[in-house]
C-alpha cells in the first residue's frame, strides 16, 4: 500500500513542527527518513499511524484517509523507540494481547519468530525482567506478527545486539520483496544504505531532499587503497581525472570515466598495486 501526504502542518502551541506539501512513499519500496534529533521524524510517523490527530492536511494510506477511516491502520505496524508492553505480565501474555486487539492468533508464527530472535525462553517471564534489547525484540515480534503491508520502524536497530540487527534487515529485505512498505528513520546511515531504496531528508519538519539510493547504486564510483595512493593522486591530476581523497587516504574516483582504463595502465606501469577497491558509501557523501 502506499502512503500520501498532502498539505501537511503540524504545530506543538506555536512552535511548527511539520510542514510539508507533498510526500509519497510508494508500494514495495523502503524509505529512510534522516535528520537532527527534533527535525520530526517521530512526529511524522506518528502522524501517519494517527497516534497524532491534531495537525491539518491529509494522509492517505491506499484510498482512505487516515483521519475520517483509521480501520486502514489495520494494515499498519508501527515501532517507536522507547515503546512499551505490559511489564508485569510475560511475553507470551503481551503477544496474545496485542494479537487479540487485531482480532488474529498467530501463535505458531510468533514461536517461529521468537526462535529467530532467540526470545522463546524469555516469553514464559515477566517483561519487567527483560533487557532494554529484550524488550525491544519484544515489540518487533509483536509489530511483525501480523505481516503489515506497511511496516514503520523508528530507530528499529538501536539497542539491539549485531547478530539480531543482521538478522532483523535480512528479514526486512524479504518483506519489500513480498511489497510491503517500509519507513524506517536511523541515525546510523549505514543501516539505511544497505535496506533503503530512497532516503528522504527532513530538517525542522521540512523535506529537504529525497535521495534515490537506487539510481546512485548505479554509478560506479570506487574507493581505492593502493600501495602508493599518493604516487596515484599525481598521476591523476597529470590525466585531469577527477578524484577526492578521503580523511583515511582512500582514493575516490569514478571508474566509469572513459580515462580510468588510460590510468589504469599508467598505475600498472608504475608498479603502483590496487590492493583493495570498494563501492562508495552513498548517503554520507549526500548527507555530510
Ligand atoms: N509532546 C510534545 N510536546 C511539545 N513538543 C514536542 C512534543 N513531541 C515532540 N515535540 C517537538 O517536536 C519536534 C519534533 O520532534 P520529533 O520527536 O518528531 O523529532 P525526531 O526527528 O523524531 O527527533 P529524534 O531524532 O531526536 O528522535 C521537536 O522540536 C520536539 O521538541
Amino acid at each position: 500500500m502506499e502512503i500520501r501526504i498532502e498539505n501537511l502542518q503540524m504545530r506543538y502551541g506555536v512552535k511548527e513542527v511539520l510542514s510539508i506539501e507533498h510526500l509519497r512513499f510508494e508500494q514495495g519500496k523502503t524509505y529512510g527518513l534522516v535528520g537532527h534529533n527534533g527535525a520530526g521524524k517521530t512526529t511524522l510517523f506518528k502522524s501517519i499511524t494517527n497516534i497524532i490527530a491534531t495537525y491539518s492536511g491529509d494522509i492517505f494510506i491506499g484510498d482512505a484517509n487516515v483521519k475520517e477511516d483509521n480501520k486502514v491502520l489495520l494494515n499498519v505496524g508501527i515501532v517507536l523507540d522507547g515503546m512499551s508492553v505490559y511489564q508485569d505480565h510475560t511475553g507470551w501474555f503481551n503477544i496474545l494481547y496485542f494479537s487479540g486487539l487485531r482480532g488474529e492468533h498467530h501463535e505458531e508464527e510468533a514461536r517461529r519468530l521468537a526462535v529467530e530472535l532467540d526470545l522463546l525462553e524469555a516469553l514464559e517471564e515477566k517483561v519487567s525482567n527483560y533487557s532494554y534489547g529484550m524488550q525491544k525484540k519484544l515489540i518487533l515480534l509483536i509489530a511483525l506478527l501480523h505481516n503489515p503491508k506497511i511496516l514503520i520502524l523508528d530507530e528499529p536497530f538501536r539497542g539491539l545486539d549485531l547478530k539480531t540487527v543482521a538478522w532483523f534487515k535480512e528479514y526486512l529485505k524479504a518483506l519489500t520483496k513480498n511489497g510491503q512498505t517500509l519507513l524506517i528513520s536511523s541515525h546510523v546511515q549505514n543501516d539505511l544504505e544497505t535496506l533503503c531504496d530512497e532516503v528522504v531528508v527532513i530538517d525542522k519538519g521540512r523535506i529537504l531532499e529525497s535521495i534515490d539510493l537506487v539510481e546512485e547504486r548505479k554509478t560506479a564510483v570506487r574507493l581505492l587503497l593502493t600501495s602508493d595512493n599518493h604516487g596515484v593522486a599525481t598521476i591523476l591530476k597529470e590525466y585531469n581525472f577527477p578524484f577526492q581523497m578521503n580523511k583515511e587516504g582512500l582514493i575516490k574516483l569514478d571508474t566509469a570515466n572513459p580515462l580510468w582504463m588510460e590510468v589504469y595502465h599508467q598505475l600498472y606501469s608504475q608498479e603502483i598495486m590496487i590492493t583493495e577497491m570498494s563501492k562508495a558509501p552513498v548517503l554520507a557523501d549526500k548527507l555530510n
